[in-house]
């Protein structure tokens, strides 16, 4: 059966999580689901053993591949690799830490047959914050939040976990994806041509990181703000990047 799903984990030291995302993965895809659908690691040459955990796993029989690079590093970037070199023409980038729970992946998936994009949200009725994210982070990721809502309208850009029509990934006109970001999907939604209003939203409980640790450092936040000036630059012109603040602070309220 041709590929029509390609599910990007991008990873750094992840040889823990590798076993169980890939085992949940296909479990919750089915059998049906799993015969279309292909799952592409990408490391960041971590030699912990992750690349030996993927060959056992081709070996019991899952679709399941992984690219090391050696001469690059970063979380979009990784991403970026993943999608080219994927087959599938619905596109999902997720986290390995099953902290984007993979039982989501084929309610997303089905989103993603309607929708050019759709973005995994923590802000949604009936799902909730992983109870452990460290109060820092929860303001953080809302000040994040705030800061980019004249770019967009999903709810949740922040967010790592999401799905992208191979076709309107091609539109991104060349060289403007940002691949030093780790904000991927905000890059995503401001720069590919698809109108705000038909943005899909699959709504998910944040999960648990139970093994391994948060590679995003406090390094992150001044990486997200120049993303941010490059991001209001691009969407407003340089001359509108003042008033595009003062229209910011008057949605939050200041
Ligand atoms: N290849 C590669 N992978 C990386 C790198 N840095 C991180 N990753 C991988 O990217 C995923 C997310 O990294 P975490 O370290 O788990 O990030 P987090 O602090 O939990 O933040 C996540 O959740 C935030 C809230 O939704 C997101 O904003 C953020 O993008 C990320 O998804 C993991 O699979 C991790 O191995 C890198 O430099 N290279
Ligand atoms: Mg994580």
């Amino acid at each position: 059966m041709a590929i029509e799903n390609s599910i990007v984990v991008p990873t750094y030291h992840e040889k823990l999580n590798i076993k169980p995302l890939t085992e949940r993965l296909f479990k919750a895809l089915g059998e049906e689901g799993s015969a279309k659908s292909e799952l592409i690691f990408v490391d960041d040459n971590s030699k912990d053993g992750s690349v030996e955990e993927v060959e056992a796993l081709q070996k019991k029989g899952y679709n399941v591949k992984i690219i090391v690079r050696t001469t690059e590093r970063g979380l979009s970037s990784a991403v970026l690799k993943g999608f080219y070199e994927s087959k599938g023409e619905y596109l999902v980038c997720m986290d390995a830490d099953l902290q984007h729970p993979p039982e989501y992946v084929p309610e997303l998936l089905a989103r993603l047959r309607m929708h050019p994009f759709v973005i995994g949200t923590r802000y949604a009725a009936g799902v909730e914050m992983d109870k452990d994210w460290p109060l820092y982070r929860r303001v953080i990721s809302s000040g994040a939040r705030m800061m980019a809502k004249p770019l967009t309208l999903a709810s949740d850009p922040m967010s790592g976990f999401f799905g992208v029509q191979k076709n309107e990934l091609a539109k991104a006109s060349e060289g403007t994806i940002d691949a030093k970001g780790f904000k991927i999907a905000l890059d995503l939604l401001v720069k590919l041509p698809f109108d705000d209003a038909l943005i899909g939203e699959q709504p998910f409980s944040f999960g648990v990181r139970t093994e391994g640790k948060s590679k995003l450092s406090s390094k992150v936040m001044i990486l997200y703000l120049a993303q941010l000036n490059e991001l209001y630059i691009y969407k407003f012109g340089a001359q509108n990047v003042i008033s595009s603040i003062i229209t910011w602070a008057l949605i939050v309220g200041i």
